[in-house]
């Protein structure tokens, strides 16, 4: 099957770009959106991340659309939430904040919500939300000092990214791996599939 359309990511996340590169795909275009994250009073993790992946999806097909540029475009668009139990973890700005979250995670369980979108060119809205579950060893207050020096808290969901230094923190996790990161890969490409993408990876020689 050959791709006539293109994959437009709707994402500033350099994460969720690798991790399409893990996958054999390559975004034709990136058009980070800007949305406003706050919650909505009352609103349960799961369906904020699912909301804002929404509209992400469709501000950037508002981009392309003023653009005139919408007609062969799969957009997919993906937010990730940290939650214990019904609380919301803040996306770690300041070393504070950071703090906060690991001292909540430590030795606790918590789960992980992408929320994915994807619209067709065509129009079609379809969306999926993946949940991954976590626990974490317990953090001394030296180790999270030692981690709050290493910065890669910062930006995270949560205050952590399980891709580096935090890996050696998880106990157990149930669910998908490549959706604490920021995008659940088996569930992305199905969705693009599903509507007729072509997701075989496009393999270059030295790949490995
Ligand atoms: C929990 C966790 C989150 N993250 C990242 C993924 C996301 O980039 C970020 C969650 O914030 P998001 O709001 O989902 O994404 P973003 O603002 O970085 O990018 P955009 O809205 O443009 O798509 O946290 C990790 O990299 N590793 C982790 O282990």
């Amino acid at each position: 099957m050959s791709n006539v359309a293109k994959l437009v990511l709707a994402s500033g996340s350099p994460r969720r770009i690798e991790l399409l590169q893990q996958a054999g795909l390559e975004p034709d275009r990136i058009l980070p959106a800007d949305v406003d994250e706050t919650p909505a009073r009352n609103e349960i993790p799961r369906s904020l991340a699912k909301r804002l992946s929404r509209e992400k999806a469709e501000r950037a097909l508002s981009i392309l659309k003023a653009e005139n540029d919408s007609d062969d475009a799969f957009i997919l668009a993906a937010d990730t939430v940290v939650a214990v139990g019904r609380r919301v973890l803040p996306k770690a700005a300041i070393s504070d904040e950071a703090v906060d979250c690991l001292q909540l995670l430590s030795g606790r369980s918590h789960r992980v919500y992408t929320g994915i979108c994807v619209i067709t060119p065509g129009g079609k809205i379809r969306q999926k939300l993946v949940e991954t579950r976590l626990r974490f060893k317990r953090l001394s207050r030296r180790e999270i000092d030692r981690y709050l020096e290493s910065g890669e808290w910062r930006g995270k969901a949560g205050g952590y990214a399980i891709q580096g230094l935090a890996g050696s923190w998880v106990v157990k996790l149930i669910g998908s791996y490549t959706n604490v990161v920021g995008l659940p890969l088996y569930e992305a490409l199905g969705l693009l599939a599903g509507d007729g993408f072509n997701t075989e990876p496009r393999l270059s020689p030295a790949a490995s």
